[in-house]
């Protein structure tokens, strides 16, 4: 399929009849013994759900715990897969790519940022907003460039050759934030980012997410429980009963 990112009617991202289950065996928000079963019970977590999402809007996923948040975000960013339903990017369904187009796909066109930033310890802040670039084939110095400019960008242009254990946890989350944005991705996809971190540095990664909105106009969804930077995003929805509900 050809891709055509100029049409205005196309969305970035078309999510259409979603439907996701896990066996209810391995659920992890559950407590106690599993259930004596010889079925295998499930649990429907996305039914149907459809969802667009325009190029460069800025949405919230909200809402109570287990509802399927996550979930939703991983599957849009082809860290899961659905049971079906299609997930179409630029109108290309991304479930059809094969190994290396997934690879690029994750790569180059999105950006994830987590509550626990992953990053490689042992590397500098530099090193590790190199990585996408790297792995992109772009040479180290072009790479290395694209990682300071960004890290410049978020604040750390005195902490470039800190390794990640010298930083503390704003720093580490704006370096997570770097990493994800170094190649000018289509879409960030942030599951809870400032979740670990105090109030003063969340403040900050949120004015960080709107600003880099701003300049970079890339696609943001962010399953978060802070109403502050939910209320930041354009649009906030939420999953009931397993489709997605507009909030607020
Ligand atoms: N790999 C998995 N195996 C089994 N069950 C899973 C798995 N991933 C998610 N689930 C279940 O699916 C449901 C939705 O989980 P999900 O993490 O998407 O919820 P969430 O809304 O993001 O929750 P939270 O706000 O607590 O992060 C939960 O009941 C969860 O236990």
């Amino acid at each position: 399929m050809k891709t055509d990112n100029k049409k205005p009617n196309v969305p970035l991202i078309n999510v259409r009849g979603l439907c996701k289950s896990f066996s209810a065996i391995e659920d992890r928000h559950k407590t106690g013994p599993a259930p004596q079963s010889s079925g295998d019970p499930r649990i429907d977590v996305l039914k149907n759900l459809d969802f667009d999402l325009d190029e460069g809007e800025t949405v919230a996923i909200v809402g109570a715990s287990g509802i399927g948040k996550s979930t939703l975000l991983h599957i849009i960013g082809t860290l899961d897969r659905p049971d079906s339903g299609t997930v179409l990017f630029r109108n290309e369904n991304v479930f059809l790519f094969n190994n290396s187009q997934l690879a690029k796909f994750r790569n180059e066109s999105v950006g994830f940022v987590f509550q626990f930033h992953h990053l490689l310890p042992e590397f500098s802040a530099l090193e590790n907003a190199m990585i996408p670039g790297m792995i992109k084939g772009l040479s180290k110095q072009h790479a290395g460039e694209a990682a300071k400019e960004i890290l410049i960008r978020v604040g750390l242009k005195n902490r470039l050759f800190h390794r990640v254990g010298e930083l503390s946890g704003g720093e580490q989350q704006r370096v997570a934030l770097a990493r994800a944005l170094v190649l000018k991705p289509a879409i960030l996809l942030a599951d809870e980012p400032t979740g670990n971190l105090d109030k003063k540095n969340s403040e900050q990664v949120h004015e960080l997410f709107l600003e880099l909105n701003q300049e970079y106009h890339m696609t943001m969804v962010v399953v978060t429980h802070n109403m502050e930077l939910a209320a930041y995003m354009s649009r906030r929805v939420t999953i009931a009963d397993g489709e997605l509900r507009i909030e607020n």
